[in-house]
């Protein structure tokens, strides 16, 4: 019989401190019921990947958040790709795809490096800094807007709308009311900024109306991928550094070992999303009825997948997986998803945060912490609103 928990995955205290719940939930089963919001979840890595490389059975048109789109309307037009199966999924992630190319990302390299030079400098001279409000929340959003090709106004309300679009994930708990009641400005600027006469040549949105030019898409989808662009590429690369700084900074020995080996940074960032996954969570709902794990679940469930307790099972990473160790080959964590919804802007998000950590490992000798990192609270994104460090100098 399957395990009836009441936690509350979207509390204050769950969603500041996970840890505690993941052993529990791992530990009650391979798959649980949370009669809170009457769902199923998995929290251990081989049921996680599992369902996530199994689209068919657990799809993603019925909203990858709690809300099921066949019973609520959702809180804006589905994404193409996120909320969306095959056969519609998968003309829209080839073009996304050929828009977030190799070479197209090798293009950015040069100013992306020059924009992480300048600002390691700056922040090594005054020797500390926030690692969140100083580097984790201005690198992102000076780069990636500008490789988008986004207009220099209204930038702002980026932030604000990625954290609505994590939020919405959840339920709506007080997170997600408090975003939704200051969404009206921040979706409208959004919206004017997909449409083809507010983005630049060259940048990745321009690439995605060119690619209705050239009939891949239609004119009604390439806003709607420039859209995706706006929501998943911002909060989630802030979250991203915010939480590599930090493990660096709070576990002793892994800025060391980045010091001595500057090329472990690509490695230092897995095991820092496999540590401390900025996305922790998301659903999926089933469509038909499926046994897993000798647990039968009916058709049309909403199943919630801990990304985050399955980048710290024992079962997978053995006795070790709640230390960070930069010299741990972290390959097989679920941080990025995987199977076709897997994250399709994984080469931007490499790009920048090897940058960064590329660019603070060549300047910076000492990194430690210089007081307590505050949690920032969404019911999808676990990071910091501060990360107060100390810095020597090289
Ligand atoms: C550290 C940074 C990032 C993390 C941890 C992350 C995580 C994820 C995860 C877990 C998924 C799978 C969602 C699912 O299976 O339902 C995903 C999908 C996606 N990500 Fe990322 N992401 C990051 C950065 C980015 C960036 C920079 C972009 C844009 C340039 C981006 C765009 C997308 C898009 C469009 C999808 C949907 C793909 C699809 O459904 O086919 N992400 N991401
Ligand atoms: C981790 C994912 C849930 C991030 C994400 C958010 C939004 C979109 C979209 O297509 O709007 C895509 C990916």
């Amino acid at each position: 019989a399957v395990a009836v928990l009441d936690v509350d995955p979207f509390s204050a205290r769950n969603l500041g401190d996970p840890y505690p719940m993941h052993e529990r939930l791992r530990d009650a089963g391979p798959v649980v019921y949370l009669d809170r919001y009457r769902v199923w979840a998995m929290a251990r890595h081989h049921e996680v990947y599992s369902a996530l490389t199994d689209h068919e059975t657990f799809c993603s048109s019925r909203g990858a958040g709690l809300s099921d789109f066949h019973a609520e309307k959702p809180w804006r037009v589905p994404s193409l790709l996120l909320e969306a199966d095959p056969p519609d999924h998968t003309v829209a992630r080839q073009t996304m795809g050929k828009v977030i190319s190799a070479s197209t990302v090798r293009g950015f390299r040069d100013t992306f490096r020059a924009e992480a030079e300048a600002l390691a400098d700056e922040l090594v001279a005054r020797g500390h800094f926030d690692a969140v409000t100083d580097l984790a929340e201005r690198y992102p959003l000076k780069v990636f807007p500008d490789a988008v090709g986004l207009p220099a106004e209204g930038r702002e309300h980026l932030l604000p709308y990625g954290g609505l679009a994590f939020n919405a994930f959840g339920p709506r708990n007080d997170l997600l009311e408090q975003a939704l009641a200051k969404a009206a400005p921040v979706q409208e600027w959004i919206w004017a900024s997909c449409q083809r006469d507010a983005l630049a040549p060259g940048g990745l949105g321009a690439r995605l109306w060119d690619a209705a030019d050239r009939g891949e898409i239609s004119a009604e989808q390439a806003p709607m991928l420039v859209r995706s662009l706006l929501s998943a590429g911002v909060d989630t690369t802030v979250y991203g550094i915010g939480n590599t700084v930090q493990a660096l900074a709070a576990n002793p020995g892994q800025w060391a070992r980045l010091r001595e080996k500057p090329a472990l940074a690509r490695f230092a960032f897995d095991e820092a999303l496999r540590y401390e996954s900025p996305v922790q969570t998301f659903f999926r709902t089933t469509t038909r009825e499926v046994e897993v794990s000798g647990i039968r679940i009916p058709e049309g469930e909403k199943v919630l997948l801990f990304l985050g307790a399955a980048n710290r099972d024992p079962r997978k990473w053995g006795p070790s997986a709640d230390r960070m160790d930069v010299t741990r080959k972290a390959a097989g964590h679920v941080a990025f998803g995987m199977g076709i919804h897997q994250c399709v802007g994984q080469p931007i998000a490499r790009l920048e945060v090897e940058l960064v950590l590329t660019a603070l490992a060549q300047r910076i000798e000492g990194l430690e912490p210089a007081g307590a990192p505050i949690p920032k609270l969404n019911n999808t994104l676990k990071g910091w609103s501060s990360v107060p460090v100390r810095v020597r100098a090289a």
